[in-house]
């Protein structure tokens, strides 16, 4: 389809602004145009400036360019463009997704020259009734595909504040500048103590050039030597790039995945490019990240664990600290100052100061509270040998009272905490970036295919939830309908009477009758329009490719399809002339259904029957059309022609218990059905009492 589309000046409607809009929208020139081609109507409304109707017309053209039709080859008028209209609204409401729903606009119907097209879709529609049947109410799937959303690739990720590449070589500094400098701080160092100075700014510190092997660097700083960052991978320097389009969109991928994992598990197959090994490595990857990149609570243990150390520190350590003053003021109170002999006489000479002794003896009580209370903390946070020698330095040994701790080995021993989290996490978020950047195109197919799943799935849906069948496409002309089923009044009223009916050839035809050329009589209200529109209906949705709504039928296919609906226009003359200009076009010797509603209202009913006569001579010869008149006056038409046309009428069979006309709402064939006249008339004797009553009962026997 895209053969001769290679780029978006060549798609019609689309000038150099638009292009560029359009480039901007999607990334990039062939991101745009597969758009197009894919006819993503719902993406392409989001284009700055283009709404859903320019979408829907610019797919449209873009379709009948390369496919060589276009809807108005098959709906030639208004009227019969209206139905299709109402028909997708129907139908989009069973769309579980926005996407589908814009996207069921491509959906029109062919006419017979396009029947590889028809065939096509009818295969395409029948595999997707199938599946539609096969996951019956399947509430799952339903809540799965309403949260798959298009894929959003326009992020840019977000600049890493905490991590830094430094470069020796000013053509290093510009290749990774241009490179990471975007989402990360790129910096130049020559000397040692510039480094030292940069590096100590950063949680995370990538020495760029392999003069920095030579540095004889201080204890608290340790990058990450990589000796050629040209030959690194996105993942290894700067995995949330990788990352980005799947954190963003998690939901949406998780939820396509389970779509895919339900339709696996009823045996429908789907993705088939994808292995069940391969869904099920990105969705456990997925798993462990949350919508902003980072590794989920509860995924690493020992990234919990420094977590809960850093968030528990300060609380922890005061409670502890606390509780290390009360028992050293319990055992100050507890404490008496006893002097030996030696030590007294120690202290006469002046050989010992009697502060040094009692140091001496409170030293021991005040370094076991210190301890116990070191391990408490060590013991609270589930810290690690290493991690405990920050504690124990925190206690000074001085004593003094209240204790006091050493705040700044406090802060630097949260600081080496939090750099030990972001280093896991980095560790962690390059395992991850490593999988995800070989899933980039996986994961867009999945969603497309998924999306797009839900674009004849909706019209599966419909079709299950509305008795829809595949009609058998017959060579007619011909169509019948058993059991059919007004959509549009079903969606109205829910409650339709099924109508069975036939029109020329086709194995429903009444006692060989294959005529072509009806009027369709009837009572008033009897249903002759809302016939109309179930032929409308069925003959639409026929050349779309998609069932009809009555439980078995046959339908011809045919070149053009011509509605005219009851007018409602005045009946000057200028309103006649163009209705009979309307009309003049069904005069070629096309293939083609027409249908036409009272056409008689245009003029004064002598002059209408016999125009209307003229109009089905014409369709008469043609001898691929069918056509359908409904009319009050089939008995003045047919006075008005030779031609052999039947009559069909709708008859009412009497009143029911409230007075209601009983409809026999399927036609009756060879019959012209009156407005009986007398069933209203008793329908008002019965309304009515005394002399009114009189009066209509005078009337009835006139029936008699
Ligand atoms: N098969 C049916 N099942 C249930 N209701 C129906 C059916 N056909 C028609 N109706 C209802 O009957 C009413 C009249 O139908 P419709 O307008 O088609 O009659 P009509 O014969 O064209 O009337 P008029 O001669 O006045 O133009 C409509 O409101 C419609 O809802």
């Amino acid at each position: 389809m895209s053969a001769d589309i290679e780029s978006l000046r060549a798609v019609p409607g689309i000038g150099d602004k638009m292009a560029k809009r359009f480039i901007e929208h999607f990334g990039t020139e062939s991101l745009a145009l597969e758009a197009i081609l894919r006819a993503d109507i719902a993406g392409i409304s989001q284009v700055e400036g283009i709404g859903q109707r320019f979408a829907i017309s610019l797919v449209h053209d873009i379709r009948s360019k390369t496919e060589g039709v276009g809807i108005s080859d098959f709906l030639r008028t208004e009227e019969a463009m209206a139905v299709y209209e109402k028909l997708l609204e129907l139908i989009k409401d069973y769309a579980h997704t926005s996407y589908a729903r814009d996207k069921l606009h491509i959906h029109i119907p062919y006419p017979s020259k396009r029947s590889d097209a028809i065939m096509q879709m009818r295969s395409s529609v029948s595999g997707y009734m199938e599946t539609a049947k096969l996951l019956g109410e399947d509430t799952e799937i339903v809540s799965m595909l309403t949260r798959v959303k298009p894929l959003n690739i326009k992020l840019t990720v977000p600049k890493i504040r905490d991590r830094v590449i430094i470069c020796a070589e000013q053509e290093t500094f510009e290749y990774a500048r241009e490179r990471f400098g975007s989402m990360m701080d790129v910096q130049l160092a020559g000397s040692l103590s510039e480094f030292v100075d940069m590096a100590r700014g950063y949680s995370h510190v990538v020495a760029a050039d392999d003069v920095y092997l030579s540095f004889d660097l201080p204890e608290d700083i340790h990058p990450e030597f990589i000796s050629d960052i040209r030959k690194s991978q996105d993942w290894q320097i700067i995995p949330e790039k990788e990352m980005i389009v799947f954190s963003r969109n998690l939901s949406s991928l998780q939820c396509a995945i389970d779509v895919v994992r339900i339709l696996r598990s009823r045996n429908v197959s789907f993705l088939d490019d994808v292995s069940d090994d391969e869904l099920e490595v990105l969705a456990s990857t997925l798993s462990l990240i949350d919508d902003e990149g980072n590794v989920i609570e509860g995924t690493d243990e020992e990234i919990d664990r420094l977590r809960y150390v850093i968030a528990n520190l300060d609380a922890c350590v005061a409670a502890a600290l606390k509780d290390a003053n009360l028992k050293f003021d319990e055992s100050l109170a507890k404490s008496e100052f006893t002097l030996g002999g030696q030590d007294m006489l120690r202290v006469m000479k002046g050989s010992m100061e009697v502060k040094d002794v009692m140091g001496k003896q409170l030293h021991e009580s005040y370094y076991s509270v210190m301890k116990e209370c070191a391990a408490s903390i060590c013991d609270e946070l589930n810290l690690q040998k290493k991690e405990m020698l920050f504690i124990d330095a925190l206690f000074p040994d001085e004593i003094c009272h209240p204790v006091e701790l050493d705040r700044e080995q406090l802060s630097s021993f949260r600081q080496h905490m939090e750099r030990r989290v972001l280093t896991r996490q980095l560790e962690h978020k390059r395992e991850l970036g490593k999988v995800l950047s070989s899933y980039l195109d996986i994961a867009r197919n999945m969603i497309r295919e998924v999306l797009d799943f839900d674009v004849g799935f909706a019209v599966a849906c419909f079709a299950r939830d509305n008795g829809l069948e595949m009609p058998e496409i017959v060579d007619g002309p011909g169509l019948a309908l058993e059991q059919g089923r007004n959509l549009f009044i079903a969606s109205r009223h829910g409650d339709v009477v099924p109508i069975d009916y036939s029109v020329g050839r086709n194995s429903y035809s009444p006692e060989g009758d294959d005529s072509r050329v009806i009027l369709l009589s009837g009572v008033n209200s009897g249903g002759k329009t809302s016939m109309l529109e179930l032929i409308a209906q069925s003959v639409i949705l026929t050349h779309m490719g998609f069932p009809v709504p009555a439980e078995s039928s046959e339908i011809s296919l045919t070149d053009g399809f011509y509605y005219f609906a009851k007018s409602k226009g005045t009946l000057d003359a200028g309103a006649f002339e163009t209705t009979l200009t309307e009309f003049a076009v069904v005069a070629d010797d096309s293939a083609k259904m027409v249908l036409a509603d009272e056409l008689e209202s245009i003029t004064e009913p002598g002059a209408s029957a016999k125009i209307i006569a003229g109009i089905l001579e014409v369709l008469t010869e043609n001898k691929q059309s069918m056509s359908v008149f409904v009319s009050h006056l089939p008995e003045l038409i047919l006075e008005n022609t030779t031609c052999k046309i039947r009559v069909d009428g709708i008859e009412a069979s009497g009143l029911d218990a409230d007075l209601n006309l009983v409809v026999e709402r399927s036609p009756r064939y060879n019959y012209v059905a009156k407005s009986t006249p007398e069933l209203i008339v008793e329908r008002l004797s019965k309304k009515t009492s005394g002399g009114e009553q009189a009066f209509y009962e005078k009337l009835k026997k006139k029936f008699n």
